[in-house]
């Protein structure tokens, strides 16, 4: 623990630190409130050892100070004479403890080893709120149970290397379109790892301005930017021993970028406002639906941070490419909607289910389980029909930042034919199977490429 004395009798600060250094911990003095003041705002002590008078000060003036800005700031009381009054009032400004001189270095002994416990069950304390902030956040999602196996060959490839690389510290890097399942699969990564009983904290990104995502990550002391009104720490400290979920991490400002390969490779971080440097050991799981090397040629990442996150990087595909499992999750999803409204909805009419097939869903996972569960609710028959499924002018626009052409769009059948050549032949091994796949023959394909200038 890093413990701060306060006293005016350098008899007593001399005999505490002495124990206190004796236990292994760090110890520094102040003879004045004053000093004590000063040291406590470019500092933070896991514990104070405070005296009650200091010549004309009154140490609880302090105390209380300290709690408005930290309330959990363990503090132990001096007092020259031990009496019910006094303890009543040290406990009353919120004092974890007093103690009255002279005392011995057992006593002081087995406060520390109190104070120590109590910083244990805090962090435990910090650990189940960020847990119920991040059971909160999925309830609130209230998602179907997710579904971790596939037909589709390179969905099981990444979730082959996923789910081994979830057992070893390696970091992390989940590519794939928005919806495809990379926060999902985060939270599942750690579930699968050998940090399953630590915390697993995600920050987002693009969601706060620089200073506030700095913040957000690092902690800061109270005025170190506008609105810092008190101490907070961020959230690689709650993440400490656990994972940090690093979601949308191509929109990480790139002044922030280098603090986070620090923390990567050194572990070590600072607050917005403080020098002191702290130490945080973080598992890093990060997700982005950005072309992040682009964004290193581009000068907007930085290549030694984008090598290092990158030690196992995996893209998931986008639902369009993963045909083979797409009625497994719509299946999945209708069971779950029509469950949670009691209705017994047992399938898709043949056009419901024609519009599931055909439909390019580029809003991927999401968007298919946004559109099922707004299908249980107006489907009135046994089947969901195409009338409880979306109209084309409230579906998704149906082509992509990315240009990407789906069935639907306004876009001609050679655009069409075109864009499924190019993506069956993307993922198969080799022409023979492509052919095989789209019902032509290999001739066909051949001269249709060479149409289409893709070969
Ligand atoms: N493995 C899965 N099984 C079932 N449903 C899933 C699965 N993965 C994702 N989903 C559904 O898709 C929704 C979106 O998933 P998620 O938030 O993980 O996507 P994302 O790729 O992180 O999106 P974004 O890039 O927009 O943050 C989830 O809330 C869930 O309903």
């Amino acid at each position: 623990m890093d413990i701060l004395i306060v006293d005016d009798e350098e008899s007593i600060r001399t005999s505490t630190r002495m124990a206190v250094e004796a236990e292994d911990h760090y110890a520094e003095t102040a003879d004045s409130l004053e000093v004590a003041r000063k040291r406590l705002r470019e500092e933070k002590f896991d514990l104070l050892f405070l005296d009650l008078r200091l010549g004309d000060d009154d140490g609880l003036e302090l105390l209380k100070e300290i709690h408005q800005k930290n309330p959990h700031q363990l503090a132990v009381i001096f007092t020259a004479y031990a009496s019910i009054e006094t303890a009543v009032k040290a406990t009353k400004a919120g004092a974890f403890d007093y103690l009255s001189k002279p005392f011995t270095t057992d006593q002081i002994r087995g406060i520390l080893f109190k104070a120590q416990k109590a910083l244990k069950t805090q962090g435990e304390i910090q650990n189940l709120e960020n847990t119920v902030v991040e059971l909160k956040s999925e309830v609130s999602r209230h998602s179907p149970p997710a579904r971790f196996d596939s037909s589709d060959p390179m969905m099981q490839g990444a979730l082959d290397t996923l789910f081994r690389a979830a057992k070893t510290p390696a970091s992390i890097l989940i590519l794939g379109e928005s919806g495809t399942g990379k926060s999902v699969i985060a939270r599942s990564i750690h579930e699968n790892s050998h940090l399953a009983d630590k915390p697993f904290v995600t920050i987002s990104c693009p969601s706060l301005s620089k200073e506030l995502l700095e913040s957000e990550l690092f902690g800061h002391v109270k005025g170190a930017f506008t609105g810092a009104i008190k101490d907070k720490f961020g959230k690689v400290h709650a993440a400490d021993g656990g994972t940090l979920f690093l979601d949308e991490i191509g929109e990480l400002p790139i002044e922030i970028q280098p603090k986070l390969l620090r923390l990567l490779q050194e572990r070590e971080y600072e607050r917005l406002g403080e020098n002191k440097t702290r130490k945080s050991n973080v598992r890093i799981i990060a997700a982005t639906n950005r072309d992040l090397k682009k964004s290193v040629s581009a000068g907007e990442f930085r290549e030694d941070l984008y090598y290092r996150i990158n030690v196992i990087s995996v893209e998931l595909p986008p639902l369009r490419a993963r045909k083979s499992d797409l009625m497994n999750f719509a299946n999945d999803y209708l069971d779950y909607f029509s469950k949670q409204i009691g209705r017994n909805i047992t399938g898709f009419s043949e056009k419901g289910l024609e519009f599931i097939q055909t439909y390019g869903w580029p809003g991927n996972l999401r968007e298919l389980r946004n559109v099922i569960e707004r299908a249980t609710i107006l489907c009135i028959g046994k089947t969901i029909d195409r009338k409880d499924l979306p109209t084309s002018e409230m579906l998704a626009p149906q082509e992509d930042d990315s240009g990407v052409v789906v069935p639907g769009a306004d876009v001609t059948i050679d655009e069409l034919e075109s864009e499924h050549i190019k993506r069956v032949v993307e993922r198969v091994e080799n022409l023979q199977n492509a052919a095989r796949i789209l019902g032509i023959d290999k001739a066909t394909l051949y001269r249709k490429r060479k149409k289409m200038n893709m070969t």
